[in-house]
């Protein structure tokens, strides 16, 4: 169990990247769902004991990693949102010198964990290719990798999607859904979907806080009852929007569907709509526009 309390990070230059926020992350995927600016770095960072927070404590089971960060170390593999270099070297001997510095000193169990790894991201039939020329998808494997060198407990995972084409988004995501329900695995994100097919828990982060928390299935059927959908052409939607606090929309055969929240029948040709996790997110992200309009673009 990952356990955040009262955790504030403000930026030398006053930024309030993180506000407050107090979660308990247990073993299996946990999605942070947030928009851009939201503090998912900031707090992917704080957690993978590369930032100290302003205030607040972290604890990871019996360690309090922001007293002891290099206990945390031991147990952790993260997989930056920018990972940066690609060198040209090998995945084989990059993996290799990886596992070195993560303090496998013995050859034989370094060929074994980099083989074992190597064939577990699929990469093994490019395994004495140069990493500067892999694919985007290729990479982020490369990078699932390096994360789970040495077994680690805590594996966080920062947008890692982001601008993979759907084929290799799904084999990136079959691979985060094999690594195990016995480690925490928090995946920080901006594309619901990632979240609505891994994630049993999920927290949205907004304007620096936590906004919303809980299984997705479970905030999916809060929202019952409160989503409405109406088909309108795209012209009409400046005209909806003035009527309506529109959730989402989307193209559908040319016509567009608008989503709207509302308690009771909106009363303009507005169906009720099974909501998904999509509306609930982006709901949320409407209520905070309104309490922090600069923040939760
Ligand atoms: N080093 C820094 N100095 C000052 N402000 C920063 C710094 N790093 C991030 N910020 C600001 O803190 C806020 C949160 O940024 P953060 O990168 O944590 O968000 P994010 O949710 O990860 O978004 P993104 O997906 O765009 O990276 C933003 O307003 C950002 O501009």
């Amino acid at each position: 169990m990952l356990e955040l309390n009262a955790v504030t990070h403000i930026y030398p230059n006053g930024t309030r990247a993180l506000d407050d926020v107090t979660l308990s992350i247990p073993k299996g995927m946990y999605g942070l769902l947030g928009p851009n600016g939201a503090g998912k770095s900031t707090l992917m960072r704080s957690v993978a004991t590369l930032q100290t927070p302003t205030s607040g404590t972290i604890r990871f089971g019996d360690i309090d990693i922001i007293a002891n960060p290099e206990k945390l170390r031991e147990r952790l593999g993260y997989l930056p949102q920018d990972f940066g270099v690609y060198p040209r070297v090998s995945a084989y001997d990059m993996l290799d010198h990886m596992a070195v510095l993560k303090g496998i000193a013995s050859a034989r169990e370094r060929k074994e964990t980099v083989e074992t790894l190597l064939n577990q991201v699929n990469l093994w039939a490019v395994r004495k290719k140069a990493i500067a020329g892999f694919s985007g998808g290729m990479r982020q494997r490369f990078g699932i990798a390096q994360a789970l060198i040495g077994n680690p407990e805590l594996i966080i995972v920062d947008e890692p999607t982001a601008g993979l084409d759907p084929e290799e988004r799904n084999r990136f995501l079959n691979l985060l859904a094999e690594i195990g329900e016995n480690v925490v695995v928090i995946l920080s994100t901006h594309i619901v979907d990632d979240v609505a097919d891994l994630c049993p828990r999920m927290a949205v982060l907004a304007a620096g806080k936590i906004q919303l928390e809980g299984a997705p299935l479970d905030l999916i059927a809060q929202a019952r009852g409160n989503v409405w959908a109406k088909t309108i052409d795209r012209a009409e939607l400046d005209e909806y929007r003035g009527r309506h606090e529109i959730i989402s929309t989307r193209l559908f055969g040319g016509r567009t569907i608008i989503h709207i929240l509302s308690d009771s029948d909106p009363e303009d040709g507005f169906t009720p709509t099974e909501g998904g996790l999509e509306d609930v997110y982006f709901s949320t992200l409407a209520r905070t526009r309104r309490v922090a309009p600069s923040l939760a673009a």
